[in-house]
């Protein structure tokens, strides 16, 4: 175990009776990281996220959190986790303050606690307000607050988004922010949008089918993307071409009539591609470098059955 990470798991599979869900997953989430979890819908991580929190049976494999065994330490080191997993059960017919202080009593925490906790969520101004007037994304944040009550160093958060319109995720976004920045908080929480957290996570786990395909800074798989440009050539017949050329464009794919997409290497490939399609007597029309956006560098990967 790295002491670095607040979560780790290794080698974790699980399974709902006798359907598998989870294969092997290692999961590092480092201190001080909002470690965005991401992948399609069922690709498993709410039951990733729910083993976390000790909310399903032991999986195979182990989990660790703050350095220690959660299979052995549970109830401790829950102390220190705070979560949202599905929609926050709250009392409707109570103030989001009257949320805030059933649960502050409960926990026996101190007073003032829950109006630190309005400031923190941005809720002061409605803290008096029912909260069934509340829009998704103030019951979304007033959720998060009650997992911020006992002011917890992990957070760990389902879809925490979901639903939300796009000023409730803008909202949502920097809060997270703030909270992991200002509060030292580590964040893990899932998407199935790479969008929503690109310029939120500073780390990135991908799931597909139960598997890890991915895991490392935003940065890399930034970088990924600059692997993955694509030089696309206008000629005259793409399969001309490719017959002439076999050594050059053998693999290259033919995507219409006169289009060839064939992987980028550098600019010495292109000056050689451009002087042997001339010298084999074929137009070259038009030649550019296509790099795919983050979107598509994740659905590469989620389509991919690789696993790490
Ligand atoms: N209680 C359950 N019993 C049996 N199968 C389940 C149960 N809960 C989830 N599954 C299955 O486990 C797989 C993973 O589900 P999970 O909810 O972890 O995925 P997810 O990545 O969180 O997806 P989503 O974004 O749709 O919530 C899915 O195929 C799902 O149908």
């Amino acid at each position: 175990m790295s002491t670095s990470s607040l979560v780790e798991t290794d080698r974790l599979s699980f399974s709902y009776g006798a359907r598998s869900i989870l294969h092997d997953v290692s999961l590092a989430v480092p201190a001080g990281s909002i470690y965005g979890f991401l992948g399609p819908n069922g690709a498993g991580k709410s039951t990733t996220l729910r083993i976390l929190l000790g909310l399903l049976p032991a999986p195979a494999g182990t989990v660790q959190l703050f350095g220690h065994d959660l299979a052995r330490h549970r109830v401790a080191l829950l102390t220190r986790v705070g979560a949202l997993i599905e929609n926050p059960s709250l009392y409707d017919h109570l103030s989001g303050r009257a949320n805030l202080e059933v649960t502050r009593t409960l926990r026996g925490l101190a007073r003032g606690r829950s109006e630190e906790v309005l400031a923190l969520v941005g809720l002061t101004e409605h803290a008096h307000r029912p909260v069934r007037e509340y829009s998704l994304g103030m019951r979304q944040r007033l959720g998060l607050g009650l997992a911020l009550l006992p002011d917890p160093d992990l957070l760990i958060l389902d879809e925490p988004t979901n639903g939300l319109d796009p000023n409730g995720i803008i909202d949502m976004r920097e809060l997270l922010r703030r909270l992991q920045r200002e509060q030292g908080k580590t964040i893990l929480l899932s998407s199935h949008l790479i969008s929503e957290i690109e310029r939120l996570a500073t780390h990135v786990g991908i799931i597909q089918q139960g598997r890890l395909v991915f895991q490392g800074q935003m940065a890399e798989l930034q970088n990924l993307q600059l692997t993955n440009r694509q030089l696309v050539v206008e000629t005259e017949s793409a399969a001309t071409c490719r017959n002439l050329l076999p050594a050059i464009l053998g693999t290259a794919q033919v995507t219409g009539p006169g289009t060839l997409m064939l992987p980028y290497e550098s600019r010495e490939q292109v000056a050689a591609l451009v002087e042997q399609l001339v010298a084999a007597g074929q137009p070259v029309y038009h030649i550019s470098c296509q790099q795919p956006n983050l979107e598509e560098t994740f659905l590469q990967l989620t389509e991919t059955t690789h696993a790490l």
